[in-house]
């Protein structure tokens, strides 16, 4: 990369170069600055389908499952649901041979209506309703992860395959609100405790599968898991399966670097073995459950500029849609996308509709000063978790998905509409 793709352009005049490694791969620069993602040209996906717009690239979401796949043929992949909630992703991944994991009865309905078979559905979850696990049992999902001991009282007497979620004790560096692997939050059982727990599972007449953890998310180093890879192990437990989550990094502005995969493969491989052959037991079966790695980089988000002040471009979406960057300081890049433009660029902050300050779509990201109400900007990386926390905060309706593919777009999620909005604001008489 050079100098001048890692700096923020500050004044700089024309079109950006393209930040290939945060855009799907089939990304293209076309005349009169429109860009084509999966052979359709962002501008007239926008004037079909409207603004804000959610697009997602099935070739590069179907690449990178099959990336996971090739760097680790031995293990399961289990697509982690909550990243993107769609049915049509969930089928594609199937096809990819992905296992799916999900969290709550609402997931699993997705899955199950989407024909997901049922032994390869997870269900994960620190807090599991009655309502879930009966969804659970009476599909008949292949492997649920306790969490608690409570749940093993809620599962007893019902013979279900189950993992052990251990929290393992270990600091994965990422955001705290979305650091899992650490001591003293809510998920999983302390490792001193799973002995006990393994014993547990077995008088409550549960069928103990393996062993999980997941040490949080936008990890960027492959070493935490080869530390979690001796701490599970290292319990001396044989068991069938290994699963050590998810949480592989995405790039999300230039200068991120995408996760290691052949690194990790190659090392938690080497890992496993040592440590089986430590502790005297036999092989388990690795699982893993990217959710962010597959999708986030695939997808793309439309905006329209609405109104344009000194140092802020706000558009027709925000933190209803992308609420990251008020949860967790996430960065973003935009590009105005659409005319060309000899205006010297200048760093501003792109901005919501929405009724707070905090609603940031992406700091400091270098627009042409000549960026105006009506201009098209489009947001890489909006993949994972943008479907899944949007909400209707100040009731804007959430926007749509959009698949794209070999130059055919189609509909995922429909745009919600006035009508949906209203529809469980009852009004008693
Ligand atoms: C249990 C579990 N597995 C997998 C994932 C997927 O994480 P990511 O999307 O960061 O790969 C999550 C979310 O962090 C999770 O909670
Ligand atoms: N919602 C988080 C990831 C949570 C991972 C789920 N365990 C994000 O957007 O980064």
């Amino acid at each position: 990369m050079t100098l001048a793709e890692l700096l923020p352009s500050v004044g700089a005049c024309g079109e950006p170069p393209l930040e290939k490694h945060l855009w799907p791969a089939s990304t293209r620069l076309l005349p009169q600055g429109d860009l084509e993602v999966g052979g359709q040209a962002l501008t007239s996906l926008a004037g079909h389908f409207g603004t804000p717009l959610q697009l997602l690239d099935e070739t590069e979401v179907r690449h990178r499952a099959r990336a996971f796949r090739q760097a680790l043929p031995e293990a399961e992949v289990v697509f982690a649901g909550k990243s993107l909630p769609c049915r049509s992703v969930f089928r594609w991944l199937a096809d990819e041979e992905l296992s799916l994991d999900v969290c709550s009865a609402g997931e699993l309905a997705a899955a199950r209506t989407a024909g997901i078979p049922a032994a390869r559905i997870l269900m994960h979850g620190n807090v599991k309703t009655d309502e879930d696990l009966e969804a659970a049992l009476s599909y008949g999902v292949g492997r649920i992860v306790l969490d608690s001991f409570d749940e093993m009282d809620q599962l007893a007497g019902t013979a279900q395959p189950v993992l052990i979620r251990v929290t393992p004790g270990i600091d994965a560096h990422t955001h705290p609100a979305v650091t899992t692997g650490v001591d003293g939050q809510k998920f999983g059982f302390p490792l001193d405790t799973v002995p006990d727990a393994a014993r547990q599972t077995a008088a409550n007449g549960l069928r103990l599968v393996g062993l999980h953890c997941h040490l949080g998310s936008q990890i960027t180093r492959v070493s935490v898991y080869e530390d979690a890879v001796r701490r599970l192990i290292g319990l001396g437990l044989p068991i069938e399966q290994l699963d050590l989550g998810g949480g592989f990094a995405a790039p999300y502005c230039v200068g991120d670097q995408p996760f290691d995969l052949t690194g990790f493969a190659n090392r938690i491989r080497a890992a496993l073995a040592h440590e089986c052959t430590r502790q005297r037991i036999p092989l388990p079966r690795l699982v893993i459950e990217p959710g962010r790695a597959i999708v986030a980089n695939a997808g793309v988000t439309l905006y329209r500029v609405i109104a344009v002040k000194p140092g802020f471009v706000a558009v027709d979406g925000g933190m209803s849609d992308n609420p990251r960057p008020a949860l967790y300081g996430a960065r973003y890049t935009a590009r105005l996308v659409g005319r060309h433009t000899r205006a010297p660029r200048h760093a501003v902050t792109v901005v919501g509709r929405h009724c707070e300050a905090g609603d940031i779509l992406a700091q400091d990201v270098p627009l042409p000063d000549d960026v105006h109400a009506g201009d098209l900007l489009a947001v890489p990386v909006t993949g994972a978790y943008h479907h899944a926390l949007a909400s209707n905060y100040n009731l804007v309706g959430r926007p749509p998905v959009v698949g794209v593919r070999d130059g055919v777009a189609q509909l995922l999620v429909r745009r919600e509409t006035e009508e949906d909005l209203l529809r469980r604001d009852l009004i008693p008489a």
